[in-house]
């Protein structure tokens, strides 16, 4: 970009300030100190004014939006992984490239995953908070805060990408025999890693597993790809963990057959109406039936710089006149 006029690149939140520091020095930078989310009428002079629009996961760009972009607008560099806040082929009719920042949080997201993993079936919040409430705690006993094992359990990976492969060789690791469905097989090489049995119906799948890992996007397919009738498919001991999007997940389906015993337990980070968490979930949350968080998956200072430098060598990498190392290109249908 040497010599040529910096492009005005817009960021709708606050990121890490080496993040935000590279970024004046390199762009003419726009960003936003206070971190209020962004109004549409904000997004919409944003979108009309800017060369690149750095938003994240909570803001949408729909194609409504996206079709008051200005002349100037040539990128939509997401500081996130998933581009279901985007709508790609928009953008990609005004020729508009988008991307995003793949693989920098699989790890972090997978320690969270398994971390939830083991919170649910081991009862971990009930117990820390007995202590941490300022309970009673009557002392050991052979019969007090008992939850399952998971070691030699089936877990069964729905999505088995980039997240999905780190969380398999984490709870490969725990002891737990690794499935999966995906759109596609894993590779030869990885399915021996991971000892991984393929299975090609979801279905079947569900029925024989003991926990359940979400880890594929959010896309018009996979909207309650996890719905009600596929949900009943579970053994009553089953879990769910959900670390992706709360959508693919049925939500309703899921607290219902929580709260009917049809179903042990799911941890969840992630929500169909997030911010928004159903109070029937908190109440599950209190008795130790979910654990819930508020989208930590990613939320490391290391996962969060790293994706800074994601969307900088993107944004740089473009207007060098290459094509970004992150771009997402529409779904076919
Ligand atoms: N909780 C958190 O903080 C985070 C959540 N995420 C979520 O995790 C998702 C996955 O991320 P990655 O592993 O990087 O994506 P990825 O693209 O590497 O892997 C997703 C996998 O799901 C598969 N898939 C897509 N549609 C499917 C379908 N209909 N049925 C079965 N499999 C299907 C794909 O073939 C792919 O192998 C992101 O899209 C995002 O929504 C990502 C980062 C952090
Ligand atoms: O990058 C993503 O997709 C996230 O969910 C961030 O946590």
């Amino acid at each position: 970009m040497n010599g040529r006029k910096k492009p005005l690149v817009v960021i709708t939140r606050k990121l890490p300030d080496q993040v935000e520091t590279r970024m004046r020095e390199l762009f003419d930078a726009r960003l936003n100190v206070d971190d209020r989310p962004m109004t549409q009428p904000e997004l919409v002079a944003a979108i009309k004014e800017a060369d690149v629009l750095v938003p994240t996961i909570t803001d949408r760009i729909d194609a409504a939006l996206i079709a008051q972009a200005g002349e100037r607008l040539k990128m939509i560099a997401n500081y996130g992984n998933g581009v279901d806040n985007i709508d790609v082929a928009a953008a990609g009719e005004r020729n508009i490239v988008v991307t995003n920042t793949p693989n920098v949080l699989n790890e972090d997201t997978a320690d969270m995953t398994m971390a939830l993993m083991l919170a649910v079936p081991r009862r971990l919040t009930l117990g820390a908070q007995v202590l941490s409430g300022g309970g009673k705690w009557p002392g050991w006993s052979p019969t007090w805060m008992l939850g399952h094992r998971i070691w030699g359990k089936r877990l069964g990976i729905v999505g088995m990408g980039r997240i999905g492969t780190a969380v398999a060789r984490r709870a490969k690791a725990f002891g737990l025999s690794i499935h999966y469905h995906n759109r596609h097989r894993a590779a030869p090489l990885i399915e021996d890693e991971l000892e991984a049995t393929y299975w090609d119906s979801l279905d079947q799948m569900l029925a024989r597993m003991d926990i359940i890992s979400v880890n594929c996007p959010s896309t018009p397919a996979t909207f309650h790809l996890l719905s009600a009738r596929r949900l009943a498919l579970l053994q009553p001991t089953a879990y769910i963990v959900n670390t992706a999007r709360g959508d693919i997940v049925d939500e309703d389906a899921l607290i219902a057959m929580i709260e009917g015993g049809k179903l042990a337990g799911a941890g969840l980070d992630v929500f169909e109406h997030e911010p928004a968490v159903n109070p029937k979930l908190v109440k599950l949350a209190d008795k130790g039936k979910v654990v819930i968080l508020p989208h930590m998956g990613s939320a490391t200072i290391e996962g969060r710089i790293d994706m800074g430098d994601k969307v900088i060598i993107n944004i740089r990498t473009f207007f060098d006149g290459h094509r970004p190392p992150d771009r997402v290109l529409p779904r076919r249908a």
